[in-house]
């Protein structure tokens, strides 16, 4: 008799955006995004945070004051490094799991990857420009939106042995 408390494939791919997320430095909000083919394999996985090769104290992590001395103009999108860590494969017709709807940049790019499904959590931002300009390129580009509601609130991992 098989397992019937096992995840479903969106709960185990929206826990690898979250887990993947906690990687990020960013110390108000951490974003993870898992690209997904149309076989449920995984392609690509990212996570918001400052640029390879640099150090992350060479930059900001402040959201106020002078553009140029906050995180903005610098931190990469969890939705853009899962993009870039594909490394060129092609997108086309996956899947993106972010656990924050996308902004109009990572929209832009989600969409000309090919990418036709966008599955998310949180919509903190739903009322900012950028957010309303995300949903009307994914309108107009013909990319579902998918809002998950997970059957459980949380997924626990544990590192404990049984050695
Ligand atoms: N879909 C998104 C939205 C935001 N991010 C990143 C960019 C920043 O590091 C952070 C947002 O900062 P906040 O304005 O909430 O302090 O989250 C992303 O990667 N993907
Ligand atoms: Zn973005």
């Amino acid at each position: 008799m098989k397992r019937t408390d096992y995840i479903s494939w969106d709960e185990y791919f929206m826990g690898i955006s979250l887990l993947s997320g906690m990687r990020s430095k960013d110390p108000s909000t951490q974003v993870g995004a898992c690209i997904v083919d149309m076989d449920n394999r995984i392609v690509s996985i990212g996570y918001n945070g400052f640029l390879n090769g640099c150090s992350d104290e060479d930059f900001p992590w402040e959201r106020e004051g002078d553009f140029l001395n906050t995180k903005y103009p610098y931190v990469v999108h969890a939705e853009q490094n899962a993009i870039l860590n594909a490394r060129g494969k092609n997108l086309e017709g996956c899947s993106i799991y972010v656990n924050l709807f996308p902004c109009h940049d990572c929209a832009r790019n989600i969409i000309q990857s090919g990418i036709k499904k966008v599955y998310y959590l949180d919509d903190k931002y739903k009322d900012t420009d950028s957010t309303k300009a995300s949903k009307f390129m994914f309108e107009k580009a013909k990319v579902e939106c998918i809002r998950l509601k997970p059957r459980t609130e949380k997924i626990e991992i544990s590192f404990k042995t049984q050695d």
